[in-house]
């Protein structure tokens, strides 16, 4: 063992001697600087935890997934709260339902894991604006993670409302949360504004008192711990498999030269982009290092235990168009569908030299059913359809507006107007600014005529004549959540030339496709309308349905769109999250059984937009499939599988 990790391993071997004078029966949990540990009720304590996002699991399954790690022998979890998950609209704030935030910390409770709880407000996790609302963006020069006053009123407000919420679940005060993280890695943004992280330390003392221990976490290089951290707020750090240990950790002590050696962010796998292979992390790699960062001492969080699922349209992005894939996965311990794997196993071994771990058997994999094949039809254009998918009905104007500008903060945006000029020949349609965000399906007269997307391609051919219809649909692909350009707006954020026109006096629909199929839409289609005759568009943006029929069962399913292109899929109103087969990796969506009914017919809506295949098939399988490359035959699913566990 090195020297370095010997002089760790030496320093806090002391604090497990070490035992505070307390009141019998108080309850406490702070920062024993002397002995470089915790005291959890004045006895030194180490955590051994895992990350995992209530928001990205369906409410149902999260007591399942908690008690699995709880039986690998985790003491905590480490939970972010996506401040846009719980206000999506400025004002009107959401904690039932999938919402329910008190509830998961409660199952938490009761299954005897304590939280590390991170509020952000900004919190990163490859989720839509790393956390942020995007009604923020209403201000268009706001600063946000700064002194901003918009943004630090904004701030302000939420935090009085979330953080009262909580206080009740601190460990102090009866509850599990024992400690609690102020911002996120805000070292690595370019603001560095210590004005802005002293309001949120004042904010965070105000609502979870004086005795709440605070930290940060940064990436551990001087420049993020430098921005990063602030007097008063613990500081530690993250790193993964491939960071030497002993540099990660002399790097907090440069910060925090006494006090308990913490990992936040220990990386089990990795997130997916659409276009890169699947991220895998070696079980074995994970397992080695956690144990040499147990064995001296130190408190770790392992990111991600349980990935999950970002449905909808949560997904995030970096920069331009490098865009964060549906599954969550992240090759965690627990897979996508809460599945033990065995790099589960692996590290359940490594926790074993530390703790005792809980007796009894691994809750098995969640039962998975291959439904099999679904033929989908088209969905019937109708001349109501716009009033259906945009009840509010659309906004004139002579140049486009964003969807912001339109209070529509995601999904798909139809931008109609009409050719200026008979086009005979091709023509060329641009967008001189890259302003396309993100991506726009280019229809005329009906007849798809191409697609333009942010960063990549930025003209494409268009013919017609004078007067013909130009429908562009916009799709929202998901918001920056990492780096300077989180201000990331959405739809036509500048003019299209088509030749030498400015195409103008546009009309522009904000779709509701999520509220219309809450509404029963297109299944429950009564509407006495007369279908409008279709130019049997087989490619560009084509509304399907389709019914699975109930067998009795509502097990997980993993959904296969072969030889589709790229679209948004939803089942029995739920919306499961883009696909994207032709691009990958992911091949496959999650669905979580209790979605489907046992009894009812399952409704099945996709939105096609590029070219769906002459068979309209999509497949129930039993298994996920999140790499381009096949899964290898046999039990290689089974990867995912270890109901074996004792
Ligand atoms: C090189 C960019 C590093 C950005 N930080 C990342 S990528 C995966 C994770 C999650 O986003 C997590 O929310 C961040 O705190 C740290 N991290």
């Amino acid at each position: 063992m090195a020297a370095g990790v010997l002089l760790f391993v030496a320093v806090n071997l002391a604090c497990l001697s070490v035992s505070g004078n307390l009141v019998s029966g108080e309850r406490s949990f702070s920062i024993d600087h002397k002995n470089d540990c915790f005291l959890k009720d004045g006895k030194p304590f180490q955590y051994i935890s895992g990350s995992i996002h209530y928001a990205r699991i369906p409410r149902y399954y999260w007591k399942d997934r908690l008690v699995k790690m709880y039986m690998t022998g985790l003491n905590a979890i480490q939970v972010y709260v996506p401040w846009n998950f719980h206000e999506a609209v400025q004002g009107v704030h959401n904690f039932t339902g999938d919402q329910d935030l008190g509830h998961f910390l409660d199952l938490a409770n009761q299954t005897g894991l304590l939280v590390i709880l991170r509020p952000g407000p900004y919190i990163c996790a490859e989720w839509e604006m790393g956390g942020l609302p995007a009604w923020l963006l209403q201000k268009p020069s706001i600063i946000l993670r700064s002194a901003d006053t918009d943004y630090i009123q904004a701030v302000s407000n939420w935090l009085a409302v979330l953080l009262p919420k909580m206080k009740p679940w601190l460990y102090i005060n009866g509850g599990n949360i024992i400690t609690v993280q102020v911002e996120n890695e805000y070292g690595s943004y370019f603001a560095c504004d210590y004005n802005y992280m002293r309001h949120l330390r004042t904010l965070f003392r105000l609502f979870l008192g004086e005795d709440t221990v605070l930290f940060t976490t940064d990436g551990n290089t001087d420049k993020e711990m430098t921005c990063g951290t602030l007097e008063g707020l613990y500081a530690t750090v993250d790193f993964g498999t491939d960071t030497n240990i002993t540099q990660a950790f002399s790097r907090q002590r440069q910060f925090e030269p006494r006090g308990p050696l913490v990992n936040s962010e220990f990386y089990t796998g990795w997130l997916d982009h659409w276009g890169d292979p699947h991220a895998v992390v070696d079980a074995q790699k994970v397992s080695r290092v956690l144990e040499e960062m147990l064995i001296m001492g130190a408190n770790v969080n392992m990111y991600m235990f349980e990935g999950g699922t970002n449905f909808g349209y949560w997904n995030g992005k970096v920069i331009g168009f490098i865009i964060v894939v549906t599954s969550y996965d992240y090759d965690a311990p627990l897979s996508e569908a809460g599945d033990p794997t065995e790099k589960l196993l692996a590290i359940r071994d490594v926790i074993k030299q530390f703790r005792d771990i809980p007796s009894g058997p691994m809750p098995p994999a969640t039962p998975k059913f291959a439904y099999g094949f679904v033929t989908l039809k088209k969905v019937r254009l109708s001349h109501g359809l716009l009033n259906t998918l945009s009840p509010l009905g659309p906004v004139k104007s002579q140049y486009p507006l964003t969807f912001e500008e339109m209070k529509q903060y995601y999904g798909y945006m139809l931008y109609r107007t009409t050719l200026p000029r008979d086009l005979s020949e091709p023509t060329p349609l641009i967008s001189p600014l890259n302003g396309v965000h993100d991506r726009a399906y280019v229809c005329v007269n009906g007849l798809f005529q191409g697609l333009l997307e942010r960063d990549t391609v930025l003209v494409i051919n268009v013919t017609g004549q004078q007067g013909d219809t130009v429908d562009i649909l916009v799709e929202n692909m998901g918001r920056v959540n990492f780096g300077s350009k989180i201000n990331d707006y959405k739809g036509l954020l500048s003019n299209l030339i088509l030749g030498k026109d400015v195409l103008s006096d546009w009309t522009i629909y904000p779709l509701d496709i999520d509220g219309a199929i809450a509404g029963g839409w297109p299944h429950s289609d009564s509407r006495k309308s007369f279908p409008v005759p279709q130019k049997d568009p087989s490619v560009g943006p084509v509304l399907y349905m389709g019914t699975l029929q109930p067998n009795g069962l509502a097990w997980d399913t993993f959904l296969k769109l072969h030889e589709w292109t790229k679209g948004q899929i939803w089942i029995n109103g739920m919306n499961l999250g883009r696909y994207w087969p032709a691009r990958g990796p992911q091949q496959t969506l999650y669905i979580p059984g209790p979605l489907l009914s046992t009894t009812l017919p399952n409704n099945i809506t996709v939105l096609e937009l590029e070219r769906a295949p002459a068979h309209l098939r999509v497949l129930f399988m039993d298994r996920p499939q999140l790499s381009t490359q096949p899964a290898p035959p046999g039990d290689a699913h089974k990867k995912h599988c270890i109901s074996a566990l004792k």
